[in-house]
């Protein structure tokens, strides 16, 4: 069998992680034949809680699990770790937009970002699940800089899968027949669910998504609105954020990036913006991208229409927006210390 690999989750008190950790220990994301120490990281306060996860952890009786070690130190966190969760952050209640939460967590990402950039391997690959997830990606990488950007991540995983599950009951079919919906720009009301792209499986032959439906005031109306404020609508009902879809949607985009997507398949993760789609440079914006040898690439030579381009428009806007704030942010921290 491999050598075992170290793998953190940030926030290994909370509600997401608490479905998380149990689906990587069970070799859900980086194979049934990969042994594993997992690094659970949270904040001092929660010290007594993470024992308790710990003990869970080691009654599940898991073969693939090595060591737990918890820790409420970053540098011992993200200590020589191949992959790193980031999810630990505050979540939003009721009423908040996401990017409410920046001037809070913006600063955690900082932090983080340094700790990475000392004592992770250079290759690790880093999933940043906490919210604003975008703009708290950007900060990490930058407080990372011997770490390659492409190394970077931010989840829209979450928004990709309530997209396909929703074009997969409109069509009735199983989301397992369901492909290449996008999600462009933020994880924020301003994302831009896409289906124009979409294929789907039915009887043996692939078929567009978008012709099947035939619905153009469905695919830019209803469609991309439930998506938009899907998390809204799950806090308004459990009053807590969506964690077991959170933690599911972690680990399909890490298992995509660490074992690849299939050939004329694409999925949506935030990344470094290369300007691809007239999008803004040097932001987190969710794109398209192929997956090979841990390597992603955009999609490059879609087609968008008009409508599509204004949403991607309004997005990146937002997007810089909460870069410029981010760093005043951490500027004005700076200058109070
Ligand atoms: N990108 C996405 O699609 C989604 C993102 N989220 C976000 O994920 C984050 C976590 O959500 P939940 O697990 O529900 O929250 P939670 O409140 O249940 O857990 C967060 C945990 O993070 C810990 N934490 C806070 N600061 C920390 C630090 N500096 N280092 C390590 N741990 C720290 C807290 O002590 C707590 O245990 C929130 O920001 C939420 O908005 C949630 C759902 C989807
Ligand atoms: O909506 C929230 O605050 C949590 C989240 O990011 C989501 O469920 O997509």
């Amino acid at each position: 069998m491999a050598e075992p690999i170290r793998i953190v989750v940030t926030g290994a008190a909370g509600q997401i992680a608490y479905s998380l950790l149990y689906m990587i220990a069970r070799g859900e994301v980086f194979g049934i034949d990969q042994p594993l120490i997992l690094h659970l990281l949270d904040i001092p306060p929660m010290a007594g809680v993470l024992e308790g996860v710990v003990m869970e952890l080691n009654d599940c009786a898991l073969p693939l699990l090595r060591e737990v070690i918890p820790t409420t130190d970053p540098n011992m966190g993200f200590k020589d770790v191949s992959a790193a969760f980031l999810v630990g952050a505050m979540p939003r209640k009721e009423g908040m937009e996401r990017k409410d939460l920046l001037s809070a967590n913006v600063k955690i990402f900082k932090v983080q970002g340094q700790a990475l950039d000392k004592v992770a391997k250079k290759d690790v690959k880093v999933l940043v699940v906490g919210n604003p997830a975008n703009t708290n990606a950007f900060v990490c990488a930058n407080y990372a800089p011997s770490i390659p950007r492409e190394n970077f991540s931010a989840m829209t995983r979450l928004d990709q899968n309530r997209a396909t599950a929703q074009i997969a009951l409109k069509l009735g079919v199983s989301v397992s027949n369901v492909s290449n919906i996008i999600i462009w720009g933020n994880h924020s009301s301003t994302q831009y669910p896409d289906a124009d792209h979409g294929k789907f499986f039915i009887e043996e032959t692939q078929k567009s998504v978008s012709r099947a439906i035939n619905d153009e005031s469905y695919l830019r109306g209803a469609f991309v609105e439930t998506v938009q404020k899907r998390g809204a609508s799950v806090i308004a009902a459990r009053k807590m954020s969506s964690a077991m879809s959170a933690a599911k949607a972690a680990c399909d985009h890490m298992h995509d990036w660490w074992n690849g997507t299939a050939p004329g398949q694409f999925v949506s993760m935030g990344v470094f913006s290369d300007g691809s789609y007239n999008s803004p440079k040097n932001v987190i914006f969710s794109f398209p991208v192929e997956i090979n040898n841990k390597k992603w690439k955009i999609v490059e030579g879609l087609t968008l229409n008009d409508f599509a381009k204004s949403k991607l428009k309004l997005t990146g806007e937002e997007l810089q927006e909460e870069r410029n704030e981010a760093l005043s942010v951490l500027d004005a921290s700076a200058s109070n210390l």
